[in-house]
Protein backbone atom coordinates (compact mmCIF):
# COMPACT_ATOMS: atom_id res chain seq x y z
CA UNK A 1 0.00 0.00 0.00
CA UNK A 2 1.28 3.57 -0.80
CA UNK A 3 1.03 6.43 1.42
CA UNK A 4 -1.05 9.65 -0.34
CA UNK A 5 0.99 12.48 -1.62
CA UNK A 6 -0.12 15.46 0.22
CA UNK A 7 -0.85 18.57 -1.93
CA UNK A 8 -1.24 22.23 -0.36
CA UNK A 9 -3.74 24.70 -1.26
CA UNK A 10 -5.32 27.72 -0.35
CA UNK A 11 -9.13 27.10 0.61
CA UNK A 12 -11.21 23.58 0.69
CA UNK A 13 -15.21 24.09 0.78
CA UNK A 14 -16.83 20.44 2.54
CA UNK A 15 -20.39 20.41 0.58
CA UNK A 16 -23.32 18.42 1.55
CA UNK A 17 -24.18 19.01 -2.07
CA UNK A 18 -22.69 19.92 -4.94
CA UNK A 19 -24.08 20.83 -8.30
CA UNK A 20 -21.34 21.19 -10.60
CA UNK A 21 -23.61 22.42 -13.79
CA UNK A 22 -21.71 20.13 -15.52
CA UNK A 23 -22.08 17.32 -16.19
CA UNK A 24 -25.83 17.75 -17.33
CA UNK A 25 -28.34 17.20 -13.78
CA UNK A 26 -25.24 15.85 -11.42
CA UNK A 27 -25.58 16.28 -7.72
CA UNK A 28 -22.69 15.11 -5.51
CA UNK A 29 -22.64 14.96 -1.96
CA UNK A 30 -20.07 15.11 0.59
CA UNK A 31 -17.88 16.52 -1.65
CA UNK A 32 -14.76 19.30 -0.83
CA UNK A 33 -13.59 22.14 -3.13
CA UNK A 34 -10.73 22.68 -3.12
CA UNK A 35 -9.25 26.47 -4.48
CA UNK A 36 -5.57 27.45 -5.46
CA UNK A 37 -5.13 30.72 -6.35
CA UNK A 38 -7.78 32.23 -8.64
CA UNK A 39 -8.70 28.38 -9.92
CA UNK A 40 -10.61 25.19 -8.67
CA UNK A 41 -8.04 22.77 -7.82
CA UNK A 42 -10.25 19.78 -7.29
CA UNK A 43 -13.35 18.27 -6.67
CA UNK A 44 -13.35 15.56 -4.51
CA UNK A 45 -15.09 13.46 -1.66
CA UNK A 46 -14.31 14.70 1.21
CA UNK A 47 -12.85 11.68 2.35
CA UNK A 48 -9.98 11.70 -0.30
CA UNK A 49 -9.50 15.27 0.54
CA UNK A 50 -8.29 14.67 3.89
CA UNK A 51 -5.46 11.95 2.53
CA UNK A 52 -4.55 14.22 -0.04
CA UNK A 53 -5.19 18.08 0.23
CA UNK A 54 -4.10 20.49 3.20
CA UNK A 55 -5.25 23.50 2.84
CA UNK A 56 -4.46 27.24 4.66
CA UNK A 57 -8.40 27.69 5.38
CA UNK A 58 -11.64 25.51 5.31
CA UNK A 59 -15.09 26.16 5.13
CA UNK A 60 -17.80 23.61 6.28
CA UNK A 61 -20.96 24.03 4.42
CA UNK A 62 -22.72 20.86 6.14
CA UNK A 63 -26.29 22.14 4.95
CA UNK A 64 -25.61 23.91 2.11
CA UNK A 65 -25.80 23.13 -1.91
CA UNK A 66 -22.38 24.75 -3.75
CA UNK A 67 -22.36 25.58 -7.85
CA UNK A 68 -21.24 27.68 -9.68
CA UNK A 69 -21.51 31.87 -9.21
CA UNK A 70 -24.56 32.59 -10.96
CA UNK A 71 -23.98 35.13 -14.63
CA UNK A 72 -26.45 37.93 -14.79
CA UNK A 73 -26.46 38.44 -18.37
CA UNK A 74 -28.25 41.76 -18.70
CA UNK A 75 -29.40 44.81 -17.21
CA UNK A 76 -28.69 48.86 -16.40
CA UNK A 77 -26.69 48.35 -13.01
CA UNK A 78 -27.09 51.98 -12.11
CA UNK A 79 -30.96 52.39 -12.61
CA UNK A 80 -31.20 50.99 -9.36
CA UNK A 81 -31.34 54.32 -7.99
CA UNK A 82 -34.83 54.29 -10.10
CA UNK A 83 -35.96 51.42 -8.41
CA UNK A 84 -40.39 51.48 -7.76
CA UNK A 85 -39.84 55.37 -9.56
CA UNK A 86 -42.04 54.69 -12.62
CA UNK A 87 -44.13 51.21 -12.15
CA UNK A 88 -47.05 49.89 -14.48
CA UNK A 89 -46.44 51.06 -17.65
CA UNK A 90 -45.91 49.45 -20.85
CA UNK A 91 -42.58 49.37 -22.41
CA UNK A 92 -42.45 53.11 -24.57
CA UNK A 93 -44.32 55.37 -22.31
CA UNK A 94 -42.48 54.26 -19.69
CA UNK A 95 -38.94 54.72 -21.56
CA UNK A 96 -40.23 58.56 -23.26
CA UNK A 97 -41.88 59.75 -20.24
CA UNK A 98 -40.23 58.67 -17.40
CA UNK A 99 -37.21 56.79 -17.52
CA UNK A 100 -35.63 58.97 -20.69
CA UNK A 101 -36.45 62.20 -18.95
CA UNK A 102 -35.16 61.18 -15.41
CA UNK A 103 -31.89 60.10 -17.03
CA UNK A 104 -31.18 63.24 -18.79
CA UNK A 105 -31.47 65.03 -15.30
CA UNK A 106 -29.31 63.22 -12.99
CA UNK A 107 -27.25 60.79 -14.96
CA UNK A 108 -23.52 61.91 -13.88
CA UNK A 109 -20.28 59.90 -13.25
CA UNK A 110 -21.37 60.00 -9.43
CA UNK A 111 -24.67 58.47 -9.72
CA UNK A 112 -22.85 55.57 -12.00
CA UNK A 113 -20.48 54.87 -9.09
CA UNK A 114 -23.21 55.05 -6.54
CA UNK A 115 -25.97 53.23 -8.41
CA UNK A 116 -23.08 50.54 -9.67
CA UNK A 117 -22.22 49.77 -5.97
CA UNK A 118 -26.12 49.48 -4.92
CA UNK A 119 -26.40 46.90 -7.80
CA UNK A 120 -23.86 44.84 -6.87
CA UNK A 121 -24.46 44.58 -3.22
CA UNK A 122 -27.92 43.29 -4.10
CA UNK A 123 -25.95 40.30 -7.15
CA UNK A 124 -23.22 39.63 -4.94
CA UNK A 125 -25.87 38.92 -1.62
CA UNK A 126 -28.19 36.82 -4.45
CA UNK A 127 -25.26 34.94 -5.72
CA UNK A 128 -24.12 36.70 -8.77
CA UNK A 129 -20.88 36.27 -9.30
CA UNK A 130 -20.92 37.56 -12.85
CA UNK A 131 -23.05 40.58 -14.43
CA UNK A 132 -23.54 42.35 -17.89
CA UNK A 133 -23.94 45.85 -17.93
CA UNK A 134 -25.71 48.76 -20.48
CA UNK A 135 -25.35 52.00 -19.40
CA UNK A 136 -23.77 55.31 -19.28
CA UNK A 137 -20.20 56.28 -18.22
CA UNK A 138 -19.15 52.36 -18.93
CA UNK A 139 -15.66 53.95 -17.82
CA UNK A 140 -16.90 54.65 -14.24
CA UNK A 141 -19.26 51.16 -13.77
CA UNK A 142 -15.80 49.24 -14.74
CA UNK A 143 -13.57 50.78 -12.22
CA UNK A 144 -16.34 50.27 -9.30
CA UNK A 145 -16.87 46.60 -10.47
CA UNK A 146 -13.20 46.22 -10.71
CA UNK A 147 -12.41 47.70 -7.33
CA UNK A 148 -14.69 45.65 -5.98
CA UNK A 149 -13.31 42.28 -7.82
CA UNK A 150 -16.76 41.74 -9.34
CA UNK A 151 -16.95 40.17 -12.91
CA UNK A 152 -18.60 42.02 -15.51
CA UNK A 153 -18.94 42.63 -19.05
CA UNK A 154 -19.38 46.62 -19.34
CA UNK A 155 -21.56 47.85 -22.76
CA UNK A 156 -20.46 50.49 -23.68
CA UNK A 157 -24.14 52.50 -25.03
CA UNK A 158 -24.55 53.44 -28.65
CA UNK A 159 -27.72 55.87 -29.71
CA UNK A 160 -28.65 57.84 -32.47
CA UNK A 161 -29.47 60.53 -30.21
CA UNK A 162 -27.30 62.76 -27.44
CA UNK A 163 -27.11 61.26 -23.86
CA UNK A 164 -25.30 62.03 -21.08
CA UNK A 165 -22.13 60.25 -21.92
CA UNK A 166 -22.33 61.74 -25.65
CA UNK A 167 -23.74 63.89 -28.32
CA UNK A 168 -24.24 61.13 -30.89
CA UNK A 169 -22.69 58.02 -32.23
CA UNK A 170 -19.71 59.51 -33.78
CA UNK A 171 -18.94 60.23 -30.41
CA UNK A 172 -19.70 56.86 -28.48
CA UNK A 173 -18.08 54.88 -30.95
CA UNK A 174 -14.91 56.98 -30.60
CA UNK A 175 -15.46 56.65 -26.71
CA UNK A 176 -16.18 53.51 -27.30
CA UNK A 177 -12.90 52.05 -29.07
CA UNK A 178 -10.62 53.92 -26.51
CA UNK A 179 -13.13 51.97 -23.37
CA UNK A 180 -12.21 49.14 -25.48
CA UNK A 181 -8.61 49.62 -25.45
CA UNK A 182 -8.26 50.52 -21.75
CA UNK A 183 -10.47 47.25 -20.32
CA UNK A 184 -9.54 44.39 -23.19
CA UNK A 185 -6.70 42.55 -21.27
CA UNK A 186 -8.33 43.05 -17.67
CA UNK A 187 -8.87 39.86 -15.34
CA UNK A 188 -12.43 41.32 -14.59
CA UNK A 189 -13.82 43.39 -17.14
CA UNK A 190 -15.27 42.53 -20.42
CA UNK A 191 -15.47 45.60 -22.34
CA UNK A 192 -18.16 45.38 -25.10
CA UNK A 193 -20.44 47.01 -27.66
CA UNK A 194 -24.07 48.28 -26.68
CA UNK A 195 -26.21 49.34 -29.57
CA UNK A 196 -29.50 50.24 -27.15
CA UNK A 197 -31.80 48.98 -30.28
CA UNK A 198 -32.81 48.72 -33.40
CA UNK A 199 -35.36 51.72 -33.20
CA UNK A 200 -32.57 53.82 -32.00
CA UNK A 201 -29.48 53.05 -34.00
CA UNK A 202 -29.39 53.25 -37.48
CA UNK A 203 -27.51 51.18 -40.13
CA UNK A 204 -24.23 53.50 -39.97
CA UNK A 205 -23.26 53.48 -36.56
CA UNK A 206 -24.75 50.04 -36.62
CA UNK A 207 -22.69 49.00 -39.31
CA UNK A 208 -19.45 50.56 -37.71
CA UNK A 209 -20.36 48.44 -34.74
CA UNK A 210 -20.29 45.53 -35.77
CA UNK A 211 -16.75 46.64 -37.40
CA UNK A 212 -15.52 47.61 -33.93
CA UNK A 213 -16.40 43.93 -33.44
CA UNK A 214 -14.51 42.49 -35.68
CA UNK A 215 -11.61 44.62 -35.37
CA UNK A 216 -11.32 44.01 -31.35
CA UNK A 217 -12.64 41.06 -30.59
CA UNK A 218 -15.75 42.78 -27.90
CA UNK A 219 -18.93 41.49 -27.49
CA UNK A 220 -22.51 43.27 -29.02
CA UNK A 221 -25.38 43.04 -26.93
CA UNK A 222 -28.36 44.88 -28.28
CA UNK A 223 -32.32 44.66 -26.98
CA UNK A 224 -34.40 42.84 -29.59
CA UNK A 225 -37.86 42.28 -30.54
CA UNK A 226 -38.90 43.41 -27.18
CA UNK A 227 -42.22 43.97 -28.16
CA UNK A 228 -44.54 43.12 -30.82
CA UNK A 229 -45.36 46.62 -31.36
CA UNK A 230 -41.27 47.22 -32.02
CA UNK A 231 -41.31 44.52 -34.51
CA UNK A 232 -44.66 45.83 -36.64
CA UNK A 233 -43.59 49.38 -36.69
CA UNK A 234 -40.28 48.10 -38.13
CA UNK A 235 -41.91 45.82 -40.82
CA UNK A 236 -44.28 48.74 -41.65
CA UNK A 237 -41.88 51.39 -42.27
CA UNK A 238 -38.44 49.62 -43.73
CA UNK A 239 -40.24 46.50 -44.72
CA UNK A 240 -38.37 43.33 -42.64
CA UNK A 241 -38.39 42.51 -39.20
CA UNK A 242 -35.87 43.67 -36.70
CA UNK A 243 -33.53 40.36 -37.25
CA UNK A 244 -33.60 40.48 -40.77
CA UNK A 245 -32.40 44.04 -40.87
CA UNK A 246 -29.88 43.07 -38.31
CA UNK A 247 -28.60 39.64 -40.56
CA UNK A 248 -28.14 42.17 -43.18
CA UNK A 249 -26.11 44.32 -41.47
CA UNK A 250 -23.62 41.49 -40.38
CA UNK A 251 -24.74 41.85 -36.27
CA UNK A 252 -25.77 38.68 -35.60
CA UNK A 253 -22.40 36.70 -34.96
CA UNK A 254 -21.68 34.53 -32.15
CA UNK A 255 -20.24 37.22 -30.71
CA UNK A 256 -23.44 39.01 -30.55
CA UNK A 257 -26.28 38.52 -27.82
CA UNK A 258 -30.16 39.27 -27.89
CA UNK A 259 -31.75 40.42 -25.47
CA UNK A 260 -35.51 40.05 -24.97
CA UNK A 261 -36.87 38.12 -27.91
CA UNK A 262 -40.11 37.93 -27.32
CA UNK A 263 -41.38 37.64 -30.73
CA UNK A 264 -40.50 35.09 -32.68
CA UNK A 265 -41.15 33.32 -36.03
CA UNK A 266 -39.47 30.89 -37.96
CA UNK A 267 -37.42 32.80 -39.87
CA UNK A 268 -35.96 34.53 -36.64
CA UNK A 269 -35.15 31.03 -35.90
CA UNK A 270 -33.49 30.19 -38.91
CA UNK A 271 -31.28 33.71 -38.78
CA UNK A 272 -30.34 33.11 -35.05
CA UNK A 273 -29.36 29.45 -34.99
CA UNK A 274 -27.28 29.99 -38.58
CA UNK A 275 -25.53 33.12 -36.99
CA UNK A 276 -24.36 31.73 -33.65
CA UNK A 277 -25.97 34.76 -31.61
CA UNK A 278 -27.51 34.42 -28.42
CA UNK A 279 -30.73 35.04 -26.72
CA UNK A 280 -30.67 37.05 -23.41
CA UNK A 281 -33.88 36.08 -21.69
CA UNK A 282 -35.46 38.15 -18.86
CA UNK A 283 -38.85 37.24 -18.06
CA UNK A 284 -39.39 39.30 -15.17
CA UNK A 285 -39.17 42.51 -17.00
CA UNK A 286 -41.02 41.25 -19.95
CA UNK A 287 -44.06 40.19 -17.54
CA UNK A 288 -43.98 43.66 -15.96
CA UNK A 289 -43.92 45.79 -19.16
CA UNK A 290 -46.55 43.45 -20.30
CA UNK A 291 -43.80 43.33 -23.29
CA UNK A 292 -44.34 39.76 -24.41
CA UNK A 293 -43.09 36.25 -23.78
CA UNK A 294 -39.78 34.41 -25.16
CA UNK A 295 -40.23 31.19 -25.97
CA UNK A 296 -37.50 29.34 -24.83
CA UNK A 297 -38.01 25.98 -24.59
CA UNK A 298 -37.99 26.56 -28.59
CA UNK A 299 -35.21 28.00 -28.93
CA UNK A 300 -33.46 25.80 -27.37
CA UNK A 301 -34.55 22.47 -28.95
CA UNK A 302 -33.30 24.48 -32.13
CA UNK A 303 -29.92 24.52 -30.67
CA UNK A 304 -29.86 28.64 -29.48
CA UNK A 305 -27.91 29.42 -26.35
CA UNK A 306 -30.08 31.01 -24.04
CA UNK A 307 -29.05 32.70 -21.31
CA UNK A 308 -30.54 35.02 -18.38
CA UNK A 309 -30.96 38.02 -17.30
CA UNK A 310 -32.76 40.48 -15.12
CA UNK A 311 -33.03 43.71 -17.15
CA UNK A 312 -32.64 46.92 -15.20
CA UNK A 313 -34.12 47.34 -11.30
CA UNK A 314 -36.52 49.92 -12.36
CA UNK A 315 -38.49 47.36 -15.19
CA UNK A 316 -37.69 44.34 -12.77
CA UNK A 317 -37.87 45.44 -10.01
CA UNK A 318 -34.97 43.32 -8.22
CA UNK A 319 -31.73 41.90 -9.48
CA UNK A 320 -32.50 38.58 -7.64
CA UNK A 321 -31.66 36.14 -10.31
CA UNK A 322 -32.52 33.22 -8.05
CA UNK A 323 -35.84 34.65 -8.35
CA UNK A 324 -35.59 35.37 -11.87
CA UNK A 325 -34.81 31.47 -12.15
CA UNK A 326 -38.31 30.53 -10.39
CA UNK A 327 -40.11 33.00 -12.99
CA UNK A 328 -38.49 31.66 -16.20
CA UNK A 329 -38.44 28.05 -15.38
CA UNK A 330 -42.93 28.98 -14.30
CA UNK A 331 -42.96 30.70 -17.49
CA UNK A 332 -41.45 28.37 -19.97
CA UNK A 333 -43.85 25.46 -19.00
CA UNK A 334 -46.89 27.84 -20.11
CA UNK A 335 -45.79 28.89 -23.40
CA UNK A 336 -44.21 25.48 -24.42
CA UNK A 337 -47.60 24.29 -22.83
CA UNK A 338 -45.53 21.34 -21.20
CA UNK A 339 -45.00 21.08 -17.71
CA UNK A 340 -41.70 19.69 -18.57
CA UNK A 341 -40.46 22.50 -20.56
CA UNK A 342 -37.10 24.29 -18.61
CA UNK A 343 -36.64 21.75 -16.18
CA UNK A 344 -34.59 22.62 -12.70
CA UNK A 345 -31.24 21.35 -13.83
CA UNK A 346 -32.17 23.76 -17.20
CA UNK A 347 -32.69 26.97 -15.44
CA UNK A 348 -29.52 26.52 -13.21
CA UNK A 349 -27.87 25.92 -16.52
CA UNK A 350 -29.06 29.33 -18.49
CA UNK A 351 -27.56 31.38 -15.43
CA UNK A 352 -24.61 29.60 -15.07
CA UNK A 353 -22.88 27.98 -18.32
CA UNK A 354 -25.39 29.19 -20.89
CA UNK A 355 -24.08 32.85 -19.68
CA UNK A 356 -20.20 31.66 -19.69
CA UNK A 357 -21.14 30.95 -23.53
CA UNK A 358 -22.64 34.24 -24.38
CA UNK A 359 -19.61 35.39 -23.30
CA UNK A 360 -17.31 33.41 -24.91
CA UNK A 361 -16.02 32.43 -21.65
CA UNK A 362 -17.38 28.70 -21.32
CA UNK A 363 -13.76 27.41 -21.01
CA UNK A 364 -12.86 28.95 -17.71
CA UNK A 365 -16.06 30.45 -16.02
CA UNK A 366 -19.98 28.77 -15.48
CA UNK A 367 -19.27 25.30 -14.12
CA UNK A 368 -16.96 23.85 -11.27
CA UNK A 369 -13.88 21.93 -12.80
CA UNK A 370 -10.86 21.67 -12.29
CA UNK A 371 -8.73 24.19 -13.84
CA UNK A 372 -11.65 26.71 -14.04
CA UNK A 373 -11.96 30.05 -12.38
CA UNK A 374 -13.00 29.82 -8.77
CA UNK A 375 -16.40 32.04 -8.83
CA UNK A 376 -18.13 29.62 -6.50
CA UNK A 377 -21.73 30.05 -3.94
CA UNK A 378 -23.29 28.65 -1.67
CA UNK A 379 -26.65 28.61 -0.55
CA UNK A 380 -27.86 27.16 3.01
CA UNK A 381 -31.09 25.15 2.39
CA UNK A 382 -31.27 25.04 6.49
CA UNK A 383 -34.27 27.36 6.53
CA UNK A 384 -37.92 25.73 7.42
CA UNK A 385 -39.50 27.05 4.09
CA UNK A 386 -36.50 24.90 2.46
CA UNK A 387 -37.47 21.35 4.29
CA UNK A 388 -37.54 18.78 3.81
CA UNK A 389 -34.79 18.21 1.16
CA UNK A 390 -35.27 15.62 -1.82
CA UNK A 391 -33.68 17.04 -4.70
CA UNK A 392 -31.36 20.58 -3.99
CA UNK A 393 -31.96 21.47 -7.43
CA UNK A 394 -35.47 21.72 -7.12
CA UNK A 395 -34.90 23.61 -4.31
CA UNK A 396 -32.84 26.51 -6.11
CA UNK A 397 -35.37 26.63 -8.73
CA UNK A 398 -38.95 26.54 -7.45
CA UNK A 399 -38.16 27.40 -3.66
CA UNK A 400 -35.19 29.66 -3.16
CA UNK A 401 -34.55 33.14 -3.14
CA UNK A 402 -31.49 34.68 -3.30
CA UNK A 403 -31.51 35.96 0.22
CA UNK A 404 -30.49 32.15 1.35
CA UNK A 405 -27.11 32.53 -0.56
CA UNK A 406 -24.76 32.72 2.64
CA UNK A 407 -21.48 32.63 0.81
CA UNK A 408 -19.73 33.61 -2.26
CA UNK A 409 -16.16 34.12 -4.06
CA UNK A 410 -14.80 35.49 -6.82
CA UNK A 411 -11.13 34.71 -8.23
CA UNK A 412 -10.64 32.88 -5.45
CA UNK A 413 -11.42 35.79 -3.21
CA UNK A 414 -14.35 35.80 -0.73
CA UNK A 415 -17.41 38.34 -1.48
CA UNK A 416 -19.47 36.93 0.65
CA UNK A 417 -19.33 35.16 4.07
CA UNK A 418 -22.27 34.04 6.53
CA UNK A 419 -24.41 36.62 4.58
CA UNK A 420 -22.20 39.75 4.50
CA UNK A 421 -20.50 41.10 1.88
CA UNK A 422 -16.74 41.50 2.61
CA UNK A 423 -15.71 44.06 0.33
CA UNK A 424 -18.84 46.75 0.01
CA UNK A 425 -19.03 49.37 2.87
CA UNK A 426 -22.71 48.93 2.69
CA UNK A 427 -23.36 51.32 5.71
CA UNK A 428 -21.51 54.20 3.53
CA UNK A 429 -23.41 53.01 0.36
CA UNK A 430 -26.37 53.43 1.93
CA UNK A 431 -26.17 56.99 3.21
CA UNK A 432 -25.43 57.84 -1.08
CA UNK A 433 -28.42 55.99 -2.09
CA UNK A 434 -30.67 57.64 0.34
CA UNK A 435 -28.78 61.66 -0.54
CA UNK A 436 -29.75 60.39 -4.65
CA UNK A 437 -33.19 58.86 -3.61
CA UNK A 438 -33.70 62.88 -1.76
CA UNK A 439 -32.49 64.25 -4.83
CA UNK A 440 -34.86 62.20 -7.38
CA UNK A 441 -37.77 62.50 -5.03
CA UNK A 442 -38.26 66.47 -4.89
CA UNK A 443 -37.11 66.76 -9.04
CA UNK A 444 -39.26 64.10 -10.04
CA UNK A 445 -42.41 65.59 -9.57
C1 LIG B 1 -27.95 52.62 -24.02
S1 LIG B 1 -27.93 52.72 -22.29
C2 LIG B 1 -29.31 51.74 -21.90
C3 LIG B 1 -30.63 52.43 -22.09
O1 LIG B 1 -31.61 51.42 -22.11
C4 LIG B 1 -32.70 51.83 -21.33
N1 LIG B 1 -33.46 50.66 -20.93
C5 LIG B 1 -33.58 50.09 -19.73
N2 LIG B 1 -34.37 49.00 -19.80
C6 LIG B 1 -34.74 48.89 -21.09
C7 LIG B 1 -35.54 47.99 -21.80
O2 LIG B 1 -36.15 46.97 -21.21
N3 LIG B 1 -35.72 48.18 -23.11
C8 LIG B 1 -35.15 49.21 -23.75
N4 LIG B 1 -34.38 50.12 -23.12
C9 LIG B 1 -34.18 49.95 -21.81
C10 LIG B 1 -32.04 52.58 -20.21
O3 LIG B 1 -32.96 53.35 -19.50
C11 LIG B 1 -30.99 53.36 -20.96
O4 LIG B 1 -31.52 54.54 -21.47
ZN1 LIG C 1 -32.44 46.33 -20.83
Amino acid sequence: MTADTITAADIRINARWLIPIEPAGTVLENHAVIIQGNHLAAMIPQEQADRTFRTRETVDLPRHVVMPGLINMHGHAAMTLFRGMADDLPLMTWLNDHIWPAEGRFISEQFIADGTQLAMAEMLRTGTTTFSDMYFFPEIAAQVAHDAGIRAQICFPLLDFPTPWGAGPDEYLSKGADFIDTWKSDGYIMPAIGPHAPYTVSDGPMAEAVRLSEKTGAAIQIHLHETAFEVAEATEKLGQRPTARLADLGVLRPETQCVHMTQIDSGDISLLNQSGAHVIHCPESNLKLASGLCPVQELLDNGINVAIGTDGAASNNDLDLFGELRTAAMVAKVVAGDASAVSAHKALEMATINGARALGRDHELGSLAEGKLADIIAIDLSDPFLQPVYDPASHLVYSNHGRSVSHSWINGVPQVQDGRLTRIDVADLMLRVEDWAGRIRTKAD
